[in-house]
């Protein structure tokens, strides 16, 4: 690990020499290090699977209506430019005799989001992760969020928001059980 932090550092350092910076001067002295446990702070997921993080906690349940958790928080970097990207996360599944602990959608969303991604590839790994786990009769996620990279620089849009959603099972089929989890997550309901 401390290979990986070292190369990490290393090359943190390189960049600042890039920008013509000093990295020697007082300020910048254990920036390269702090930037390198930074990057492997933000990309930790790529260092959990969804065995470990769900840890055995699926429940017997004869719950079969739909359950939606809604408004989970998300920090993601875009393999593009590898700049944040921010937002929210919802996610719905109709049980099939099996319940998911509830703090473990949220550490769903984490794994895939704390690595390098895109949206739609982000949206997708989650929703198949959580049938995976809990073989539910449908799952949908739907992801609203703003990417730096089109705010800070680029485009440079301050107020466009991408959303994106995947739906299986059930969600896929049945429209009105897709409607009825669009309006839940809207906040119209
Ligand atoms: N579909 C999708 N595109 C993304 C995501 N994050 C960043 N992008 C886009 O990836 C594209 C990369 O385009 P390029 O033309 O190769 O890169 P660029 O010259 O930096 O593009 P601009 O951002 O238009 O300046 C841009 O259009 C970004 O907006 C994402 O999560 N999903
Ligand atoms: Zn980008």
């Amino acid at each position: 690990m401390t290979d990986v932090l070292d190369s990490l550092s290393a090359n943190y350092r390189a960049i600042l020499e890039g920008l013509g910076e000093d990295p020697d001067r007082e300020g910048l002295r254990d920036t390269p290090t702090r930037a390198a446990k930074a990057m492997q702070f933000l990309t930790h997921g790529y260092n959990q699977n969804l065995d470990d993080l769900v840890n055995g906690a699926v429940f017997e349940s004869a719950m079969d209506e739909m359950v939606v958790v809604k408004d989970i928080e998300l920090y993601s970097l875009c393999e593009h430019h590898v700049l944040p990207f921010i937002g929210k996360c919802h996610i719905a599944y109709i049980p099939d005799g099996k319940v998911l602990g509830l703090s473990k959608f949220a550490r769903i969303v984490d794994m895939y989001a704390r690595r390098l991604q895109i949206q739609e590839n982000l949206t997708r790994e989650i929703a198949e992760a959580v049938e995976q786990v809990t073989q539910a009769a449908g799952v949908a996620v739907v992801i609203e969020a703003r990417h730096m990279c089109m705010m800070m620089r680029g485009v440079e849009k301050q107020n466009s928001v991408m959303k994106t959603s995947m739906m299986l099972g059930g969600f896929r089929k049945n429209q009105a059980t897709r409607t009825e989890f669009l309006q839940l997550v809207s906040g119209r309901d």
